[in-house]
This record gives C-alpha cells, sequence and structure tokens, in this order.
C-alpha cells in the first residue's frame, strides 16, 4: 500500500537486505526500550527518519525502530519499537497504531508488546512480569477503537474477533521460557489487562471498580496494538511488568470520625494516602530490564523458524 511505499523505499537504503524482513515485532513499554540490546547487529531508525510516525513524548521512551538478529545461528530477524506513542499524548488512533501495520506489512509474524502496569492485586507484586491472557477495554467498548472507519484496505475484515488475541502458543512459550532461564515460580503470572486512557493514575474506587470487573492489571497502552495486529492476522503476546499496586484501600478513611474525635479531644494520626509516579514506574522498569530481556530473547529463541 502507499502508506508504507516511503517507508520501505528508505529501510531498503538504510537496512542489509537480512534485516529488511523481520519475523518477530517488539513493542519496548515505559523505561523498557533496552529490551532490544538482546538483538546482535542492531540499525536503528529515527522516527524522525519515517514517514507516519509521530514522537514519543513520554520519558522512559526513545523514538526509534531498532532491527537486528535473536537466537543462535542465523538467527531470527527482528524489529523493535523503541517506544510507543499513546493516545493521551494527544496522538490520534491511526497513529498510535501505524508502526505495528508497517511491522505487518515488512513480515512480522509474531508480536510481543511489553508495558508497565499498576496491579490490582496484591496477590501480583511489583516486579512480577503477567503474561496477559485477556483485557477489558473500556475505551473500546465506548467507542475508542482503532479500527473505526473504513477497514484499513479492502482484504481487511470489517469485524474483527478478540476472543483469541492472545496467542496460547505464545503464551506458553513464554512459561517454557521463564522454566527454561530458571525465574522463580512467582516471577511470572497470569492475568488480564485493562485498559484506560489515561493520563492519571486510578482513583481507589476506579481501582476497586477494574478489580470487581475482573482486571489484573491496569495500564494506558497495548490494547489498541494487540487490536491492530490481530486486524493483521499477527499473533500476540504481550507481557506486563508490574511497576506499582494501584492504591485500594479498603475503605475511605472517615473524617467525620476524625472530627468527632478531634471533639473528643482525642488525636487520629493517619498516614497520607500513596500515589503513584512515573518515576516510580520507571525506576522498576530499569530493575527488571534484564529478567524482562532475557526472557523476550529466550522465547524468540524457541520459535520456529520459517
Ligand atoms: O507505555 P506503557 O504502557 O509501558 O507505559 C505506562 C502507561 C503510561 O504510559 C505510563 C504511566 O507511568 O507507564
Ligand atoms: N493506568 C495505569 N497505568 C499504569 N502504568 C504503570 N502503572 C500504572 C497504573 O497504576 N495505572
Amino acid at each position: 500500500m502507499d502508506v508504507f511505499k516511503s517507508n520501505v523505499d528508505v529501510l531498503s537504503k538504510l537496512l542489509p537486505p537480512h534485516l529488511l524482513a523481520p519475523r518477530v515485532g517488539i513493542v519496548c513499554g515505559s523505561g523498557l526500550s533496552t529490551l532490544a540490546t538482546c538483538m546482535r547487529g542492531i540499525v536503528e531508525i529515527p522516527y524522525n527518519d519515517l514517514e507516519g510516525f509521530v514522537h514519543s513524548t513520554v520519558p522512559g521512551h526513545k523514538s526509534s525502530l531498532a532491527f537486528g538478529l535473536i537466537g543462535e545461528g542465523e538467527g531470527v530477524p527482528v524489529v523493535a519499537m523503541l517506544g510507543r506513542f499513546h493516545p493521551y499524548e494527544g496522538h490520534v488512533l491511526s497513529s498510535v497504531v501505524y508502526p505495528i501495520r508497517l511491522m505487518a506489512h515488512l513480515g512480522v509474524k509474531d508480536i510481543i508488546i511489553t508495558n508497565a502496569a499498576g496491579s490490582l492485586r496484591p496477590s501480583i507484586p511489583v516486579g512480577t512480569i503477567v503474561v496477559i491472557q485477556d483485557h477489558i477495554a473500556l475505551p473500546l467498548l465506548t467507542g475508542l477503537n482503532p479500527l473505526l472507519g473504513p477497514p484499513f484496505s479492502p482484504k481487511h475484515a470489517r469485524f474483527v474477533p478478540l476472543s483469541d488475541a492472545y496467542s496460547r502458543p505464545l503464551r506458553l512459550a513464554a512459561f517454557r521460557a521463564a522454566h527454561a532461564l530458571g525465574l522463580e515460580r512467582d516471577a511470572l503470572a497470569e492475568g488480564t489487562y485493562t485498559w484506560v486512557s489515561g493520563p492519571t493514575y486510578e482513583t481507589p474506587a476506579e481501582g476497586r471498580f477494574l478489580r470487581n470487573a475482573g482486571g489484573d492489571v491496569v495500564g494506558m497502552s497495548t490494547v489498541p496494538e494487540v487490536v491492530a495486529a490481530r486486524d493483521e492476522g499477527m499473533n500476540v503476546l504481550v507481557l506486563s511488568l508490574v511497576t506499582n499496586l494501584v492504591v485500594i484501600p479498603d475503605g475511605y478513611r472517615s473524617v467525620r470520625e476524625e472530627v468527632e474525635a478531634e471533639i473528643a479531644g482525642q488525636s487520629i494520626v493517619r498516614a497520607p494516602t500513596p500515589t503513584v509516579s512515573h518515576e516510580e514506574v520507571l525506576s522498576v522498569g530499569k530493575q527488571k530490564a534484564d529478567v524482562m530481556k532475557s526472557l523476550v530473547a529466550e522465547i524468540i529463541g524457541r520459535l520456529p523458524r520459517a
């Protein structure tokens, strides 16, 4: 299609032939751009040099595509997005998913999408890598869907099922890879990703709502990419790194009680409600980058070679 032609021309000039047709795609989440260092013979191309690419404005996201090889022998050609686009940055959904469509056009069959996420459950602590098996996407259900409008091309479907969006073979590969690497059982969990638009983090009531709805982790990205990848027929694996616990106290602290205690001459000392910050998110990303990197490399090394 025309929307890819100028980028294919640019890439053909900059990449050696063996990297021009990547088989696997990676999307690096917040603080996880170093994932791509598991590739060898890397060629990095800034988004500025590519048409249709916007700029990532979020700290912890670079703005380039990296091409390289992973695995023994000839290796598997891989393309990684070092930095993604979020709707909350003001980008339209067609821009958010354009790189995924370009990956499909170049030949990517399997895509590993990573993100930083908040945990909705104390049983999924900070540092856990959650293999996503399903999602709940309020924005998709209420009209923020990258497939709104005419199908991307006459070859694309009008209606796209998502009941099997998260590839079972790739999820199995993730757990097999973790075992092969000797990771502890608790290092990985399985769960449902809830997508919110952000950029606000959840209120306690929203956290409870998402947990009660069946969510395990919550984040501000990934789902539009999953939808586009499924529209393109790719096999999708999503790995969420838990960077913080979503603040969900059991109930609201009663300020009436506090005032009544004050009047009765008693004092109640209460700790302030904790808050989440992007710095915290990035710092956990940094601490866990090596484990994520080994896991992604091991999964890709285990994929059947075409
Ligand atoms: O791009 P991801 O989903 O990894 O980044 C998460 C969601 C927000 O962009 C940011 C919030 O700290 O981290
Ligand atoms: N919505 C949301 N996104 C996140 N990304 C990383 N942590 C969080 C979180 O707590 N909430």
